[in-house]
């Protein structure tokens, strides 16, 4: 598998405009390094070619005619493309544009840029280190069972994410955004990697597991909505992830919190774990 790290935009100075999304127009051929560059994908590099007039005259040997002219087949499959495929590709070109669009916060001298400490606050608040540091304290300061078994399945819930998210990045492999500077403390290799976002998921998950497990008053339950929301929006100001990587991230936390309740580890099961121990 290759090093996230190494294909990521890593530290320097912010990209800005000079970013790594080529949008290629239908009516002209794209330039000649950027086919070559596309063309470590054969497929992707093969289809780019065969948009260019110059990459169609020459590809294929199996025709179809169409007026008079000799087109490859490949080219007209791609005339009939499917309402799906034209649809996740629209999808993918209006995330790739309002992510930059949103990415205000990414360097210092960004639009937003003197922002960026509050942004960077927020990011370190749904970090998983001080969920587990804190979750972790808890369970050793609980004198109650209650208290103990309600944060002993936090501690869990949150090792569950760090491992179901580091899966699906590991597998998705989606660059993060070219104007993202990699400054992140404390992270895996593969949060080299976009989707989903990892702060999305812990936000969503641990506001579901809040405000279901703690009695709260409802203007802090409405704090704790407001905070993993802001979290969220936080890594697209952040420049940290695409707007995909976030909606995707809230969703996988909120559908994480039921198989947390699904596992719920109640102290009948601790004891007999214990006891197996013993
Ligand atoms: C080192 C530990 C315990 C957790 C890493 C947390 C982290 C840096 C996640 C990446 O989040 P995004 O995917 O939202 O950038």
């Amino acid at each position: 598998m290759p090093s996230p790290k190494a294909r990521s935009s890593g530290s320097g100075p912010c990209p800005g405009g000079n970013g790594r999304y080529e949008f290629l127009s239908l009516s002209r051929a794209p330039a000649p390094q950027l086919l070559q560059r596309q063309g470590s994908d054969p497929t992707t590099a093969r289809l780019r070619a065969s948009e260019s007039p110059s990459g169609r005259r020459g590809s294929g040997s199996s025709t179809s005619s169409t007026g008079g002219q000799q087109l490859p087949e490949e080219d007209c499959m791609r005339l009939n493309p499917s309402f799906v495929g034209i649809a996740l590709r629209s999808l993918l070109a209006i995330d790739l544009w309002l992510s930059k669009r949103l990415g205000v916060c990414a360097c210092e001298d960004s639009s937003w840029g003197s922002v960026r400490p509050l942004m960077k606050l927020v990011e370190i608040s749904g970090h998983g280190i001080p969920w587990l540091a804190g979750a972790a304290y808890c369970l050793y300061k609980s004198d109650s069972a209650a208290g103990q078994e309600v944060m002993l399945n936090l501690l869990t819930a949150l090792v569950l994410d760090l491992v179901l998210v580091g899966v699906m990045k590991a597998v998705v492999q989606r660059r993060r955004p070219a104007h993202n500077r990699m400054d992140m403390f404390a992270t895996f290799s593969v949060d080299g990697y976009s989707f989903p976002s990892g702060h999305a998921t812990r936000a969503a998950m641990c506001a579901r597991f809040l405000l279901a497990h703690l009695v709260l008053a409802a203007p802090l339950r409405v704090l704790v909505l407001l905070w993993a929301t802001f979290v969220g929006f936080s890594r697209v100001l952040l420049g940290r992830h695409h707007v995909t990587d976030v909606a995707f991230g809230f969703f996988m936390g909120y559908w994480q919190y039921n198989l947390v309740e699904m596992l719920w580890l109640s102290p009948v099961m601790l004891q007999s774990m214990i006891g197996r121990l013993h």
